[in-house]
């Protein structure tokens, strides 16, 4: 290459096998028409006209959300990095970056965990000197400030081992679980095998001390001598009432406190607990996140900021370099305000029990978004421009400036910046300020990431989805059912809210970011208004079955054409999109059972819930997913055995749909061996609804399981299915009589 000509840092390239795929699409969507128009012109005449109305009315929405998502398979765009070409051009003037890492609970989210998020940031192949790390901790509590402490003080031998051999993850813990199965691979290297040993034995007593202080309930009196910092845990705070704690517990300005055992700099390291009072707000993680984009523009001003949960350890030293080739590219950098990398889970089993892993949304989806103008920011795992966090606005006119960060020099000491910083957590600080609504992200929301990515791709910026084959960073996702459905229902009540906000895709985002993204948009935030097409058709054709109406074409009849087309043709699709993501049949098969029972639970409660909100009955919640399963729990997750183990109104809406269904299969079942006449006649004329109810059937197994035949403490609880049977059998018998 001459050297007058631009080598770009980083690469885009179009998925393959596009013009197939279109070709598909194209066919389905015809055949989707055919649909409308059979019904629509079979409305009259046919037994059961409000039925037919209702499945007319189910199809057109399945359809309309169907063209909808074609927006995310139209156009496929991967991106590739040259780190190369970074170091060699900007490996003296890299920006500084600031990571943020938020904790909540220190009961759910244990303390070991979250210092292993931090080890495996602080430990990023990236100068050390521009690394800062900021723990937030809504929790408030000292056994996490004392397990940071313990942290910060053995990334002084963590972070050399790692830069000397090169290891990766840089999460200690599933370093070591990821050495332990090739435990004579290691060997090879005796040196590397002695140092290993050494830095395992750290860490191990570094855990015994902080189970032991969680075994206690409280950090032990001597340990409480190694930093004035606890001091802060003495007066009668608590939780949700406590004044701010800061602390920094690595920075350069310390002498004798800021580096490793080989004697080079440590990243800084910052502890922060916002201040919180009971008649104060606090607005969850949005407001955890704004207090550090204030409190660490004061300390270290990074112009580029990861923001991190605190169980999504970084997997790959070199993510940090993987992004800033996008924002550093002398061409299209400047238009870019995040790079976001996939979330995705190390306990996923292996065939994806509860559909955590999101596979197509991974693969397909977010490369598809990316087609579109960008990704969309999901919280974890993104990499911003504090720039574009804060508010900016995008104009032709803004270009990169890296330099300028240089003139952060803080002359303050330490101790007076701590105290400077403290004032910027408190809680009254955004009074009276745009702080949540046009400055960092934007609060009332329960997925304050995606509102918030939104805002910015409205005013102008571009982002980058970025999914390297080693992959960037690993969390933990539920493992049982109703935390599941849990999370699904904050989601999509999220979702479903940022439609009908201020920011919504479909009115606000008009002109501002383009159709094809306002389409991809609109999948999301209209997961939650699924569920009444759902229930619909998992409902009412099978109960038309025992009542022998037929709700579809014969299989004889020319119109039956287009519904198997489709059936067929999205159900194969969407298996062969599944395993070429790399999923399995089983694991594609539980994913249309968690399909479902989003749909049908997840959802239903979402859209009540989000109507409840808009009358004023219902307030802001954030259920924090639990990130520790209990050891019995974790055996049948490993086995693959769904848990519901607890009794819940979604679970409860799920088994009594599962039973009703089954009710209707044994009718049906019964009617074709008593009745020859007439009994197999009505599967030919009703082979669509036989079809469903068996489908429906069979994706069940599990919850039939669970009331039956299981006796582990996962199974579903008696009085649990006491009420979902009454339900049931008083749904099945009136419809039998009316
Ligand atoms: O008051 C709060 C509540 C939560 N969190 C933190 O927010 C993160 C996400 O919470 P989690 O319960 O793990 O929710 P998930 O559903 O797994 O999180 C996804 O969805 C959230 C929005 O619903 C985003 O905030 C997250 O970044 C995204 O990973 C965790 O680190 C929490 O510690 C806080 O800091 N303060
Ligand atoms: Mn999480």
């Amino acid at each position: 290459m001459g050297s007058g000509e631009y080598s770009p840092l980083f690469e885009t390239t179009r998925g393959r096998g596009r013009f197939i795929y279109r070709s598909f699409a194209m066919s389905l969507f015809v055949a989707i028409c055919f649909i409308w128009v059979y019904r629509f012109s079979h409305i009259k005449g046919e037994d059961g006209k409000w039925a037919w109305i209702g499945m007319l009315g189910a199809e057109l929405w399945f359809g309309f959300y169907w063209v909808l998502t074609q927006a995310l398979r139209w156009n496929l765009i991967f991106r590739q990095p040259f780190k190369n070409r970074l170091s060699q051009r900007y490996e003296n003037k890299l920006p500084r970056v600031d990571i943020f890492v938020c904790t909540a609970d220190p009961d759910i989210e244990p303390p070991m965990m979250v210092i292993n998020t931090v080890l495996s940031v602080m430990a990023y192949d990236y100068p050390t000197e521009k690394l800062s790390v900021y723990l937030s901790d809504d929790g408030g509590s000292e056994i996490t400030f004392y397990a940071l402490l313990e942290a910060s003080n053995f990334a002084k031998h963590w972070l050399p081992f790692c830069k000397r051999f090169k290891v990766e993850p840089r999460s200690p813990s599933a370093y070591f679980k990821s050495v332990v199965p090739s435990a004579d691979n290691c060997t090879t290297d005796p040196c590397q095998a002695k140092e290993l040993a050494a830095v395992k034995k750290l860490y191990d007593e570094m855990g015994g001390r902080v189970e032991n202080a969680t075994k206690l309930g409280g950090v032990p009196k001597e340990e409480r001598l190694k930093h004035r910092g606890f001091s802060r845990w003495d007066s009668d705070s608590s939780r949700r009432d406590h004044d701010t704690i800061l602390h920094i517990l690595l920075h350069v300005k310390d002498p004798n406190n800021s580096k490793d055992v080989d004697g080079f700099v440590l990243p800084t390291l910052v502890y922060l607990a916002r201040e919180k009072r009971p008649n104060y707000f606090h607005n969850f993680k949005a407001g955890a996140m704004n207090s550090l984009l204030r409190v660490s523009s004061n300390i270290s001003n990074g112009k580029i900021i990861l923001n991190v949960d605190c169980d999504m350890y970084s997997n790959n030293s070199q993510s940090v370099r993987d992004a800033l080739c996008f924002f550093m590219d002398e061409e299209k950098g400047h238009e870019i305000a995040y790079v976001q990398f996939p979330q995705l889970f190390e306990n996923a089993t292996k065939n994806d029990l509860y559909g955590c892993g999101l596979i197509s949304i991974v693969e397909v989806e977010f490369p598809g978004a990316d087609g579109c103008g960008g990704p969309l920011y999901i919280g974890s795992a993104g990499f911003h421009r504090r720039d574009t966090l804060c508010g900016m606005k995008y104009s032709d006119q803004y270009r990169n400036d890296w330099n300028s960060e240089d003139n952060h020099i803080i002359k303050a000491s330490l101790q007076e910046l701590e105290e400077k910083s403290k004032a910027l957590a408190s809680c009254t600080y955004e009074k009276n300020t745009l702080w949540g609504k046009e400055i960092g992200l934007k609060y009332g929301c329960p997925v304050e990431d995606v509102i918030t990515g939104l805002s910015i791709q409205c005013q102008g910026w571009k982002s980058v989805y970025c999914n390297p084959s080693r992959k960037a960073f690993f969390g933990l996702a539920p493992t049982n059912l109703p935390q599941t459905l849990v999370q699904h229902k904050r989601w999509s009540e999220g979702d479903l809210q940022i439609l009908l906000s201020k920011y919504s895709p479909a009115r606000y985002g008009f002109g501002r970011i383009s159709l094809g993204l306002q389409m991809c948009y609109c999948v999301y935030c209209l997961w939650a208004p699924n569920c009444l097409a759902t229930l619909y058709y998992s409902i009412i054709p099978s109960l038309y079955l025992i009542k022998g109406i037929p709700l579809f074409p014969k299989m004889s009849c020319p119109w039956f054409i287009p519904f198997a087309y489709v059936i067929i043709g999205e159900t194969t699709y969407n298996l062969l999109e599944f395993l070429f993501c790399g999923g399995t049949f089983q694991g594609w098969w539980n994913d249309q059972r968690i399909w479902l029972y989003k749909r049908t639970s997840s959802y239903l409660f979402a859209c009540i819930d989000t109507v409840l909100k808009l009358l004023g009955f219902s307030d802001l919640t954030f259920e924090i997913t639990a990130k520790v399963t209990e050891e019995d729990v974790s055996k049948r997750h490993e086995k693959e055995i769904m848990e519901f183990g607890t009794s819940s109104p979604m679970l409860t809406i799920l088994t009594t749909l599962a039973l009703l269904n089954l009710f209707c299969f044994l009718n049906v079942l019964k009617d074709a061996i008593l009745l020859e006449e007439g009994g197999l006649e009505a599967y030919e004329k009703m082979a669509l609804q036989v079809l469903l109810c068996g489908f429906l059937l069979f994706i069940n197994l599990p919850i039939y399981q669970a009331l039956f035949i299981r006796k582990d403490n996962g199974k579903l609880p008696i009085s649990l299915a006491i009420k979902s049977t009454i339900l049931a059998l008083g749904a099945f018998i009136s419809c039998n009589f009316i």
